[in-house]
Formats: structure tokens, C-alpha cells, sequence
């Protein structure tokens, strides 16, 4: 339902601060867009809102929204909803006013209704009369994401939604933005710089480095393949400790468990069937949007770690021999 092709933006007529972005999202899809500060995050999203005028083409249900006229252009951002890190809300509005307000500048009918139900939608029938001076910052945000869905987008933006709330609202919102995924089937942007974000309600991620895709793909295979460079960049993830190791001639390995594996002792039984005694020096088991994600880092010995290594690959997402 969208298509970004060879995407390129500069400010200045010189710089590029895109270069050469491609992707594609399909309807229904959640998109996490990350990358570290000055990477062009913003940049991207304004592009694809045509804020700022890219080179390239953007395909927006295989039309090319960097050609249209301002009419054509007009009748195109009805179909797009967006939300901002920090809300913009009118402040002399109530929530109420706030979430109408784009269904007035449409000129639709029915307004009372369609808002009523988008406020029932995010939870929000208690303080439909407040204004946002008394709102707490999970409530602004639930107003935000209402007036951006209040008229049926099949494409939703969302800039930093949570990064100014505490984990309790942010995971309420994340909620929220999965309930409206799935209620209203709109396919979501979702720029962050929260790894869990992405872990708990993307379907793909894009890592933006300087201005250009460094990967582009799924989630699980994104933080089975990236993870040095995640650590360096993002957060401290994996700090396995060598001083922990137990065996003389051990071997060092990283699983990585994806879906159905989790949960299984399959560990169990194949260090049985060789005779493998093992060590765990890092664990962990996080639940993705679509299924659990589970990274062990171990040390192995035994006479047939070589037999064992082999077989256990059958049965995970991925294994690395980090030592021999
Ligand atoms: N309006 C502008 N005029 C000129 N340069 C800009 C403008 N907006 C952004 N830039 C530059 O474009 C580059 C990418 O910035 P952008 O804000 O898109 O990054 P970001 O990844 O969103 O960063 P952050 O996480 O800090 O918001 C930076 O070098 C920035 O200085």
C-alpha cells in the first residue's frame, strides 16, 4: 500500500540528509523507523507527508504522491493521519473540539458521532470536556492519535508517541496503538528511538545511519543479526561476563530462539544425546509482536560439542560459534 523508491531529500540544495531510501509497506503493517539523533528520522516522515518535497517516488496505493497537483494532493492527506510527539493540541479546545477538528476542515457529516466513537475507541469518554492543560501526558497523547484517526486513514504516522511518557503510559499507549492496528486494519509508521517499541508492536523496522537504510526487514531477524551493533549504538544488551566462564576447554555459542522453539527444552535433550555439559553466561526471552525471541549465550563442553552444535542448529532460529 505504500512504496518508497529511491527517496533522496536535502535542505540546503547540497547536503542530502536521505539518500537512495527504499521500502515497502503492506496494509496492515506496523513500520518502526530508528535510528540515533540526526539521522534523518524526521526527515523521512516529513518526506512521506510531503512537508518537505523529496526526490523519487512514494507510491501511496500505487499512486505517486510526489506528482500531484495541491488539490489532488488535498483529498490524498485525508487518507494519512498523524500524530506528534508532542500532541499539538489546540489548547483552548476541549478534547472533544480537538478530535472534530479534522473532520470539520473535511467538511464531513455526522461529526458528533464519529467523534463520540473514536473517544470511546481510546478510552477517553470521562474527559471528552476537559481541556488539555488538564490532561496527563498519556491522555494527550490518546487525543493526538484520536484526531489522527478520527477520519479513517489507511496510513497512520506516529513521531515518537512515547518517548515523553513513563513505561506504565507508554505501555498503555502501545496497547492502544495495537488495538487500533488491528480494530481499524491502518497500516502504521511508527518513528522511535525505543527498542522495545519495536519489539513489543512492530512488524518491520527500518534503521536509518546517516540518512540512509542500514537495514530494512524483520524485526526478529534485525535483532539477530545487529546486535554488536545495537550494543554500540543503542544500549547496553548483551554484557556477558568471561570471568564467568566454568570450563578449561569450553566452547562459546549464541542461540538465538525465535516462535515455536521457545518454551521447548530442546537444550535439555540434545546436551543429553551428547553428553554436553553446558553453562548458561547470558539468557534472555523477550515477547516480540509476533511471536517470542529467546538469546542464550553458552558455554559448552564435552568430546562432541562439533555434534551437538550441529544438531541443535536444526532446531533455533540461529547459532553462532562466538568461541572455539
Ligand atoms: N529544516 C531543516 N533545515 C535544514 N536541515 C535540517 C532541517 N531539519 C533537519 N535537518 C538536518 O537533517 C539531518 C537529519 O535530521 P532529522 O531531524 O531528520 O534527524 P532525526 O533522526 O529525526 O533526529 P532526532 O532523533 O534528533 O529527532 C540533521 O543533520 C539535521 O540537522
Amino acid at each position: 500500500m505504500l512504496e518508497v523508491k529511491n527517496l533522496n531529500l536535502t535542505y540546503d540544495g547540497k547536503n542530502y540528509v536521505l539518500k537512495d531510501i527504499s521500502f515497502k509497506l503492506e496494509k496492515g503493517e506496523i513500520l518502526g523507523i530508528i535510528g540515533l539523533s540526526g539521522a534523518g528520522k524526521s526527515s523521512l516522515l516529513k518526506a512521506l507527508n510531503l512537508l518537505e518535497k523529496p526526490q523519487g517516488e512514494i507510491l501511496f496505493n500505487d499512486i505517486n504522491i510526489t506528482q500531484l497537483s495541491r488539490k489532488e494532493l488535498r483529498n490524498i492527506r485525508k487518507k494519512i493521519g498523524v500524530a506528534f510527539q508532542h500532541y499539538n493540541l489546540l489548547s483552548r479546545k476541549t478534547v472533544f473540539e480537538n478530535i472534530s477538528l479534522p473532520l470539520i476542515l473535511n467538511k464531513e457529516n455526522e461529526i458528533e458521532e464519529k467523534v463520540s466513537n473514536i473517544i470511546k475507541k481510546v478510552g477517553l469518554e470521562h474527559r471528552k470536556n476537559a481541556f488539555p492543560a488538564h490532561l496527563s501526558g498519556g491522555e494527550k497523547q490518546r487525543v493526538s492519535i484520536a484526531r489522527a484517526i478520527v477520519s479513517n486513514p489507511d496510513i497512520l504516522f506516529l513521531d515518537e508517541p512515547t518517548s515523553a511518557l513513563d513505561p506504565k503510559t507508554t505501555e498503555k499507549i502501545l496497547e492502544l496503538i495495537l488495538k487500533i492496528n488491528q480494530d481499524m486494519k491502518i497500516s502504521t509508521i511508527i518513528v522511535t528511538h525505543e527498542m522495545d517499541v519495536i519489539k513489543r508492536i512492530c512488524d518491520k523496522i527500518l534503521y536509518l545511519k546517516n540518512g540512509k537504510v542500514h537495514y530494512f526487514g524483520e524485526v526478529y531477524r534485525f535483532f539477530s543479526e545487529f546486535e554488536e551493533e545495537l550494543n554500540k549504538e543503542f544500549y547496553k544488551d548483551i554484557n556477558y561476563n568471561y570471568s564467568k566462564l566454568k570450563f578449561k576447554n569450553g566452547k562459546i555459542i549464541k542461540v538465538i530462539f525465535y516462535g515455536e522453539s521457545v518454551g521447548k527444552p530442546i537444550l535439555n535433550k540434545i546436551s543429553k544425546k551428547y553428553d554436553i555439559i553446558f553453562n548458561i553466561l547470558y539468557g534472555k526471552i523477550e515477547d516480540f509482536k509476533n511471536a517470542p525471541f529467546g538469546k542464550l549465550i553458552l558455554e559448552i563442553e564435552g568430546e562432541k560439542t562439533s555434534e551437538f552444535i550441529n544438531d541443535l542448529r536444526e532446531y533455533v532460529y540461529a547459532l553462532e560459534v562466538l568461541r572455539l
